[in-house]
């Protein structure tokens, strides 16, 4: 609701009230048409001041109400209502005026926002463009460049930053519907005519084209297929072109385009997804509500490769006090100086001081006797792994939580080290650790609840999007990246080029296809793996493992020392090791060719569609199956970790998103038509809870949760 009340006897104001962000849902545009219409009536009131309950102007539209019968009054003639006041009207933006909550304060005649306020128009973020006129408005008041920044990125800006652009009049550190209101009074009575944004000329650009070619270029470079970036352009040009009234006509139209579009249901559905991920739940029913976590102040991390170098960066920049160790000196000091590094540029961003006082660093495991969780980040090696949870168990105080931040090893066997497993949980990050939002929180069964809820938590103090997720081989991530990989080899084995399967991932919106991601994180990384887990032994056949079908090409690549960028060859050639500019490489073609007839293969011609479904249906199989055991509680689980963690393009939501789009019934058939021309390829066999779905008439997502319970409770 909105709620009208009069205050220093000739100020109308209206508070908008819809918990948490105050969100402009029918029942708040009412309210506000209501209250406007009020306060102009009543000869008493000489300006208006509209702000948020609770320290939060407005969130923007209601997303909850997107995709439902649209009811209760639109919003552009309400700002259009606005605007054309005779009385001023004054926002006072307090916490955030995002999106509709800012295209609101552009309708008023003034701006007065707290110095802690954040502003932007996100709508491009959830598949949508500014549409309540904020993509007619905003380039009117502070230019074109400046409105196609910030609506082509939906970057949030601080109070500052606005008041530099013009979008606000004034910043105040003190009360902000006190300075409004005072501000109100200062300009009641005072013509409005300069200040009804919609009546701006747009700034004439004598280069205007080549802003508008150089922007489209930019956004379909990062768009990677994404639609609503193009359309944000596209309206903005119509501002900078067209009388206001027109520009209006072509940004209904646009966001008509965008409104019911998959991308933009799949992007809103990543929106809360995000937030779904937050209340977790475990199989033994321990729950986000029911499990307290236990402050973190102080934190230690072993072992300062890359990894514990980025998180330990993280650590320190939320704010904890930090043991950084690592036994080798040379490496100590290289690590003192690139974490020192870090924290300085990423503090010089934020315009804060480097949190340098808040790490100390050792090369003594002992001096993290007195810490309340410690992140192991040492090589991925387990015996090494497990000597380093022992050392652990010997110096740290009862009750301190061992994390560690592998990235597919047994958290559970790992806990069998200590006293304590019930403290044992993996903290699994993705590099760089201090930028990658993702953190897998892995559980074993002997994990306690409150173990979970701490790490949750810490994740969520450090700025990660924390997913919590059951114990199993490569945990869910890099569980399901296996068969895609295996499908893509596969691909190579029957013709494929990795230029080609690359090119069709990377059309679809991943920012790198198979192939150059495995070169980016370096072949040997894999190999290493498959030998421990037995797949690289001589004298096995060259094709099959336990029966199955098996692609021993990455293997054959690490034998001759091709590692991927760091060795300048791998997939792809590159000029010099390091070097990240992937080119076609002459050598490995032959190498397949040769590879093939040694093995009595022949090459066929592959399509788009093929390299599509088995590399993202055997994925999403194996999704399925993550399910089906429990591993992850539901698809949004699955859906933040492809979307954070794997580059999977966040205009298809997520792999489980994506089956939900296609349809379950095609993606079942798909799957029982590749596993039976392919019978020796497990990942291709589809899940029985895919199956169960399907006969249960392929319930929509968000119902997904129901049937996976019905299945866990016949088990
Ligand atoms: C016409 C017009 O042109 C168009 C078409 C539009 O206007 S489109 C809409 C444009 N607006 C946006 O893109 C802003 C989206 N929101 C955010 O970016 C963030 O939420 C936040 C505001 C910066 C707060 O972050 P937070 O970290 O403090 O808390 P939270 O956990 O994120 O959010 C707290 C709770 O509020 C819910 N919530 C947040 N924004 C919401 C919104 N706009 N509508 C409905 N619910 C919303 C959210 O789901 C969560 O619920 P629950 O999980 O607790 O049940």
């Amino acid at each position: 609701m909105a709620q009208y009340t009069r205050i220093s006897g000739s100020v109308g104001l209206i508070t908008l009230k819809n918990p948490p962000v105050n969100a402009l849902s029918a029942v708040v545009r009412q309210g506000i048409v209501d209250s406007v219409e009020r306060a102009l009536g009543e000869p008493e009131v000489k300006c208006l001041v509209i702000c948020g309950q609770s320290g939060k102007f407005c969130g923007g539209a209601d997303i909850r109400e997107f995709g439902k019968k649209m009811t209760g009054p639109p919003l552009i003639p309400v700002f259009h209502a606005i605007e054309a006041a005779a009385k001023p009207v004054v926002a006072a933006i307090e916490g955030i005026a995002l999106g509709g909550g800012l295209e609101l304060a552009l309708g008023c005649h003034y701006r007065i926002a707290h110095s802690k306020a954040k502003l932007g128009l996100p709508e491009v973020t959830l598949g949508l463009l500014p549409a309540a006129a904020g993509s007619q408005r905003l380039p009117r008041l502070i230019g074109v460049p400046a409105a196609l920044d910030l609506i082509t990125t939906g970057r949030h800006v601080t109070a500052a930053e606005a008041l530099q652009l013009g979008i606000v009049d004034q910043v105040t550190d003190h009360n902000t519907v006190d300075a409004a209101v005072k501000f109100a009074l200062s300009v009641a009575g005072q013509s409005l005519d300069a200040r009804r944004i919609s009546t701006f000329p747009c700034p004439r650009l004598s280069n205007l084209d080549a802003v508008f070619e150089a922007a489209m270029q930019k956004v379909r470079q990062a768009a990677r297929g994404a639609i609503a970036p193009i359309a944000c352009v596209q309206a903005v040009r119509a501002a900078a072109t067209l009388p206001y009234a027109q520009g209006l006509e072509r940004e209904k139209e646009l966001m008509a385009t965008l409104f019911t579009s998959g991308q933009a249901r799949a992007l809103q559905y990543s929106f809360f997804a995000q937030r779904a991920v937050g209340r977790w739940s475990m199989p033994s029913g321990a729950r986000w509500d029911t499990s307290k976590p236990k402050p973190i102040r102080k934190a230690a991390v072993i072992g300062l490769g890359t990894m514990g170098r980025g998180i330990t960066v993280g650590l320190a920049q939320a704010g904890l006090s930090v043991v950084a160790v690592e036994t080798q000196e040379k490496q100590l000091m290289e690590a003192k100086q690139a974490v020192s590094g870090m924290l300085e540029r990423g503090a010089k961003k934020r315009g804060v001081s480097p949190p340098l006082g808040n790490i100390s660093y050792s090369s003594n495991i002992k001096t993290v006797g007195d810490v309340d969780l410690v992140i192991e980040a040492v090589f991925e090696d387990m015996a090494l792994k497990k000597e380093v949870f022992q050392q652990l168990s010997a110096v740290c105080r009862p009750g301190t939580f061992l994390c560690t931040n592998t990235s597919g090893l047994d958290i559970d066997d790992l806990a069998s080290q200590t006293p304590n497993p019930e403290l044992v949980v993996g903290m699994h990050f993705f590099a760089p650790a201090h930028v990658m939002k993702l953190l897998e929180v892995v559980y074993g069964p002997r994990s306690s609840p409150q173990a979970v809820a701490t790490a949750m938590q810490l994740g969520k103090v450090i700025g990660k999007v924390s997913v919590a997720v059951g114990n199993c081989q490569g945990f869910v991530g890099n569980r399901m990246l296996s068969p895609y990989l295996s499908q893509a080899n596969f691909l190579l084995e029957e013709g494929a080029t990795p230029e080609f399967v690359d090119q069709v991932l990377e059309e679809f919106g991943f920012a790198m296809g198979a192939f150059r991601m495995s070169d980016l994180s370096g072949l040997d990384v894999g190999w290493r793996v498959r030998k421990a887990a037995g797949l690289v032994v001589p004298g096995q056949p060259a094709r099959m493992r336990q029966g199955c079908r098996y692609s021993p090409l990455g293997d054959l690549l690490c034998e001759q020392g091709r590692f991927g960028q760091k060795t300048g060859s791998g997939w792809y050639q590159y000029d010099k090791p390091g070097s990240r500019v992937a080119k076609p490489d002459p050598w490995l073609h032959s190498f397949l060719e040769e590879y093939r007839t040694r093995h009595g293969l022949v090459a066929r011609r592959i399509d788009h569609q093929e390299v599509l479904e088995r590399c993202l249906y055997s994925l999403i199989n194996e999704g399925f199956r993550i399910l089906e055991e429990g591993i992850a509680a539901g698809p949004e689980d699955i859906d933040v970790i492809y979307v954070l963690g794997y580059s999977w393009p966040r205009h298809r939501g997520g792999p489980m998103f994506y089956a939900d789009m296609v349809g379950l019934t095609r993606v079942l058939e798909r799957l029982e038509f590749y596993h039976q021309a392919h019978p020796d390829v497990p990942s291709l066999q589809p899940c029985n809870l895919l199956r169960k779905l399907v006969a249960s008439g392929s319930p929509p997502i968000h119902r997904w949760r129901e049937v996976i319970k019905k299945v866990h409770s016949q088990l």
